[in-house]
């Protein structure tokens, strides 16, 4: 006997028998699953929660799989995820080969595409449609996208491109006024006019009086779809028009985005509609739960947690994490040198900027979701005479691969690109990884590449990157530091130089980042199997420390550990230098082979992927 109807939801079909308060009761016990679940888990609890009421409504009125409903960044998908066929195996959402965090095709056909990057979701959804009208076809798309998605720059590019294609699809806009912190920026104003307009809600009562006057259905299709286009110019003043529909994409008023009845009856118009709409959604970041609505920050992503209390599972490491080493090495840079800005895209927490924002709120910027103006603007905040620090997460600098190489390298400005989660990050997993970042930093001229492997080296790092001028990168993973002193006064680091940290001749282990401690660990298993092995603390990426390879060439076997993609990596680097020297000595090149790696916790994935100490000596044993 079922006694939930969550229990009884098998596929999304399942939602069209379900009246408005039986949806209701489903939202009440997926807010439960999702907090019971995550509590073990963790999980992004605060977007999921807000946003259930908008998912059991698009399911009820779309045919998905053959209808295409488009998440953007996924975090927000886990009402999704329990009403698609994974509510058996939601206990194992982030953990090593159970349920991923956000959407992936692999994992459901009810999945559209790899989410886990922001601002994505239109373009997708205007691919389909563009696929649809070429096939003539007839499916429903939606995308569910953030009021900070939207302002990222990919999804300008596709509204830019929705507006004028005018292919019928419905864009829904969850408006929390929420990033991961407080949204930023003058979008967030317009929505905010919005939301608080009379016009605006004139309009709305407007609708609402059609609806329950006329019918639900009819009325709307009448009173609303393309047609709504004048209804609304009859309320809503020029200067209070919402800016997109001026790109020609048809918006509605503000929807109370935990109504389900009222989210399906305008649903159920626009999804009618002949060309784009965009659905203005106003929800709470947390809904339903308590400790999330209170505090939905640190519910944006969190880590297991007390249901009742919302207070953390696990009593904190001692170590610090690198993340708030770089933070106070960053505010202390800042007190000494009045020319250090900081920049973040969105990221102000996970980067460990706050500190620097709170004591210097004038050099202190949030772009938002938009790397690519984080980048591009640290060029131009060099070009007038400043010293820019941008903190980003390795995967998210990849959005703005251009404008490191053009806008900064070509011209050497004076950046410093602080990359946060290099390496493997764990529970987010394949679109969260930091493993391209020393390869697209790498290969382009002009570029410095520090790679610590201790937070006294972070801090060192940062204060040498800053005295060096030029682009340098810092790169650090997520996670805990190794738990050193950091010293009051940072030092410079000798350029291009790493340092021996174990004596060893039979074989040398050239190691960058946290995967020094990896080579030491290794090390010690290997002396145990009769092997002595050198380890060397690499730490720049580029330059490279030449004479060490020197040296590693005179034992029996050189081998490479990084963190990071094999292909364009560190490793090879070594190869081209060893080639230059004529070496012949054997290497063995340790780092991602050319695949994704999915998500788990750091320790399942290094294991699954031989990286861990363990592996590591096995493998130089086998090739010894
Ligand atoms: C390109 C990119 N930059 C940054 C992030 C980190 N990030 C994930 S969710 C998020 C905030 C999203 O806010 P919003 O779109 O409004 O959704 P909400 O969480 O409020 O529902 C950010 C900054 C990301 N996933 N992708
Ligand atoms: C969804 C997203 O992109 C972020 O919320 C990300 O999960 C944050 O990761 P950290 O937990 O490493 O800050
Ligand atoms: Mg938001």
């Amino acid at each position: 006997m079922k006694d939930r109807i969550l229990d009884c939801i098998g596929s999304p079909a399942d939602l069209k028998v379900l009246d408005d308060s039986e949806l209701e009761i489903l939202a009440d016990e997926i807010r439960r699953e999702i907090v019971a679940s995550a509590s073990k888990t963790g999980g992004h609890v605060a977007s999921s929660l807000g946003a259930v009421e908008i998912i059991l409504a698009v399911h009820s009125l779309i045919n998905s799989p053959t209808d295409r409903f488009v998440f953007d960044v996924g975090h927000q998908a886990y009402a999704h995820k329990l009403i698609t066929g994974r509510l058996d195996r939601f206990d194992t959402l982030r953990t090593f080969g159970g349920v991923s965090g956000f959407t992936r095709p692999a994992e459901s056909e009810h999945d559209v595409h790899a989410s886990g990057h922001a601002s994505d979701s239109l373009s997708i959804a205007l691919g389909l449609a563009k696929a649809r009208e070429i096939k003539g076809t007839d499916e429903k798309i939606v995308a569910l996208i953030g009021d900070a998605g939207l302002a990222g720059g990919m999804a300008f590019e596709a509204l830019n491109t929705i507006g004028q294609m005018q292919l019928p699809m419905v864009i829904i806009l969850n408006d929390n006024e929420m990033s991961i912190s407080k949204n930023v920026g003058a979008l967030v104003k317009h929505l905010g006019a919005l939301r608080s307009s009379e016009a605006y809600r004139d309009v709305r009562d407007s609708v609402q009086y059609r609806f329950e006057s006329a019918g639900k259905l009819a009325s709307s299709l009448v009173g609303f779809g393309r047609n709504m286009k004048d209804s609304l110019k009859q309320f809503v003043l020029p200067q209070e028009t919402m800016m997109y529909e001026q790109l020609g994409i048809l918006c509605t008023p503000p929807v109370d985005g935990h109504n389900i009845s009222e989210l399906r009856d305008i649903l159920a118009t626009a999804l009618e509609a002949d060309g784009p709409v965009l659905m203005h959604v106003v929800t709470r970041k947390g809904a339903g739960y308590a400790p999330a609505e209170a505090d939905p920050v640190r519910f944006h992503g969190i880590a297991a947690f007390d249901i009742a209390t919302g207070a953390d599972a696990k009593k904190p490491a001692t170590a610090p994490s690198y993340t708030s080493v770089f933070g106070k090495a960053l505010l202390e840079e800042g007190c000494r040198d009045k020319r250090v800005v900081a920049i973040t895209a969105a990221m102000r927490g996970g980067t460990g900027v706050e500190p620097f924002f709170r004591e210097f709120p004038e050099r202190s910027i949030d772009v938002g979701i938009a790397e690519e103006n984080a980048v591009g603007m640290a060029a131009g905040l060099s070009r007038g005479g400043l010293k820019p620090v941008v903190a980003i997460y390795s995967t998210f600098l990849q959005r703005a691969i251009d404008q490191l190489i053009i806008d900064n390298a070509l011209i050497e400005t004076d950046v410093v690109f602080a990359i946060d989660r290099a390496g493997l990050v764990g529970a987010d997993g394949a679109t969260h990884h930091g493993v391209f970042d020393l390869v697209y930093t790498r290969m382009v001229p002009n570029m410095r590449i520090i790679a610590p492997s201790d937070e006294a080296e972070l801090a060192d790092a940062l204060h040498t990157a800053l005295h060096l001028g030029g682009p340098v990168a810092v790169r650090y993973p997520r996670g805990n530091a190794q738990g050193v002193d950091v010293p009051d006064e940072p030092r410079i680091l000798p350029f291009g130089k790493g340092g021996i940290r174990r004596e060893g001749d039979d074989v040398a282990l050239l190691a960058w980042g946290d995967m020094v401690q990896t080579a030491l660990e290794s090390a010690d298993i290997l002396a145990d199997r009769g092997v002595q092995a050198r380890v060397v603390d690499m730490r720049w990426a580029k330059p490279i420390d030449i004479d060490a390879v020197a040296h590693a060439a005179e034992t029996k076997l050189v081998v490479t550990l990084e963190d990071g993609a094999i292909a364009g990596g560190v490793g090879e680097e070594v190869l081209h230098v060893l080639s230059q020297q004529g070496s012949t000595t054997p290497t063995l090149l340790l780092g991602i082979e050319d695949r994704f790696v999915p998500h788990g916790s750091p320790a399942d994935l290094f294991r699954s992927i031989g990286l861990d100490a363990a592996s590591v000596a096995e493998r130089v044993l086998e090739r010894l």
